[in-house]
């Protein structure tokens, strides 16, 4: 048991897929996991553990923001002893070749939150995702005939941010807005765990297209299937 995760010792698996929505977690152990179940219920938080091709894999919400995933990850690595974890999560996309519903694998996360910044006492930190998950969520994507998107994500500490330059991020090349990645890529580093995020375009922020709330919650699929199918090498049973 933790401050935030009700789960006894040995309940969460040493892989883990984290959606920011709880019910999206709800909808992948239902969907995706075989004998699943649910190991968290704080704060309607909710987690799953269940099975995908023989092996233990576990499904837990973050909530929305880095303080939010930052508990979250913190717990599941210092006292669950969590390796490895896949953030599945949605993303508006900010360059004209990035459409509404494609799949971006997150090689890194810029940011504008602050607490790396705390971190590393105002040097610039570079949270970077590992590189064997990266690789195999590129290989299970190419495999499905999915063109995924690999680069630079940022991390917004606001979603409504009044004095965002968005046009200079597309210019350096950032693919997508998201609110997490960058706090799930520092923390896991020292834990030394491996951490990659798979995202769904949900809007485009140029043209101002949008996905329902219910596609959010329980579609996505193929973004699901890569992130798993890429967990099983690294996951135990
Ligand atoms: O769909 P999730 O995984 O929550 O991700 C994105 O959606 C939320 C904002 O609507 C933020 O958490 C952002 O990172
Ligand atoms: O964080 C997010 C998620 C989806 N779309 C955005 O613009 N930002």
């Amino acid at each position: 048991m933790s401050i935030h995760i009700n789960a006894k010792q040995g309940e969460i698996a040493d892989t883990i897929l984290l959606p920011g929505d709880p019910l999206r977690a709800k909808y992948i152990a239902e969907t995706f996991l075989e004998d699943a179940v649910q190991f968290n219920d704080v704060r309607n938080m909710f987690g799953y553990t269940g099975t995908y091709k023989g092996k233990k894999i576990s499904v837990m919400g973050t909530g929305m923001g880095v303080p939010s995933i930052s508990i979250y990850v913190n717990e599941l690595m210092s006292e669950y002893g969590v390796k490895n974890l896949i953030r599945v999560g949605t993303c508006g996309a900010i360059q004209k070749d990035v459409k509404v519903r494609d799949v971006i694998i997150a090689q890194s996360a810029s940011t504008d939150s602050f607490q790396n910044r705390k971190l590393f006492k105002n040097a610039e930190y570079a949270p970077t995702s590992d590189f064997e998950l990266l690789l195999s969520s590129y290989n299970e994507a190419k495999k499905r005939g999915v063109e995924v998107k690999v680069g630079n994500v940022f991390t917004a500490d606001s979603f409504y941010d009044e004095n965002g330059d968005i046009e200079q991020l597309a210019e350096y090349g950032v693919l997508a807005l998201e609110m997490e990645c960058s706090a799930l890529f520092t923390i896991a580093k020292k834990y030394d765990a491996k951490a990659l995020g798979i995202l769904t375009v949900s809007d485009h922020v140029l043209t101002g297209e949008i996905t329902t709330p219910e596609e959010r919650q329980t579609t996505f699929n193929e973004m699901i299937e890569i992130a798993l199918d890429a967990a099983v090498p690294f996951a135990g049973n």
